[in-house]
């Protein structure tokens, strides 16, 4: 199956800091991965790095099997940053934000067209914000916010989609509301990187768990553990003494993964 995403040995530095080391990432076409692990482990600088808005510091990146110098199909790819973006002090409302994910995707000097506002029409019904189209972002909620962030990036109809944390403070009927999303993307054939804490309703979506600490993947594979994770983390129970595995296949101990959160 051809890869959507491959990264080998990339590294970031942040002011001369190591951020993220001998990362080793592959995403094949149609996968839905979870990117898990502590807060700091570095999930949210190496989506930055796979979309480009970090830059690496080594490694080589190639998106839908194109070296990333040379990749220009920004169109196929969407990203939702972590919660806290869509009210800038630009009063937009919610149609325009979300008619914004449509712009790479619009013939050059023409208006929005048909299929345009229907593709903005669905990915409003699809979070649930139809109603609202009018009304500027500011006056949302955080969690509302988040939303219109995920509609700007469905209008888009990308082929692979970053969302980063997405869940993080939403109530769980709206954690639903998005799990039924991404269902229906991923049934769509996207490929799907997801940054997440805790699955909640995603879990039964997730093929493939990729856990990070300190700047590195510490394991990469079968989803079944990463309810353990959640729980680990939740329970405290991250003081069991495992060595880390030296293979990103073995599926056991992946609880010890959480012994350096922090
Ligand atoms: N712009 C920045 N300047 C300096 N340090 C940074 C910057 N961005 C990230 N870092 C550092 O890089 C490390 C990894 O951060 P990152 O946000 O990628 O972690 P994360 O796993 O996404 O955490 P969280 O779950 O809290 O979002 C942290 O130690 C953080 O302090």
């Amino acid at each position: 199956m051809s890869s959507v995403v491959e990264l080998e040995n990339g590294a970031v530095s942040i002011a001369g800091r190591p951020i993220l080391r001998h990362i080793d990432l592959t995403v094949r076409s149609g996968e839905f991965v979870a990117l898990m692990g502590a807060n700091g482990s570095g999930k949210s600088t190496l989506v930055r790095a796979l979309t480009g808005l970090w830059p690496l510091t080594t490694g080589s990146l190639s998106l839908f099997g194109t070296p990333f110098g040379s990749f220009h199909d920004w169109q196929r790819v969407g990203f939702v940053p972590q919660r806290g973006g869509a009210a800038s002090g630009v009063p937009a409302s919610v149609w325009e934000v979300v008619a914004s994910g449509r712009l790479t995707r619009r013939k050059l000097l023409r208006p929005l067209g048909r299929a345009d506002r229907a593709a903005i029409a669905d990915a409003l019904d699809v979070v649930g914000l139809a109603h609202r189209a009018r009304e500027s972002v500011s006056s949302l909620s955080g969690g509302q916010q988040q939303r219109v962030l995920i509609a700007r990036a469905l209008a888009g109809e990308p082929d692979l989609f970053f969302l980063d944390e997405p869940t993080a403070g939403v109530d769980l009927p709206n954690q639903q509301v998005l799990a039924d999303t991404l269902r229906t993307m991923s049934g769509r054939g996207a490929t799907i990187v997801l940054v997440a804490h805790e699955l909640g309703p995603m879990a039964p979506l997730i093929d493939r768990a990729v856990v990070m600490r300190d700047g590195r993947i510490a394991y990469d594979g079968s989803p079944l553990a990463s309810e353990q994770v959640a729980t680990a983390h939740l329970d405290g129970h991250h003081h069991h003494h495992h060595h880390e595995p030296d293979h990103h296949d073995h599926a056991p101990h992946v609880s010890s993964l959480l012994e350096g959160d922090r």
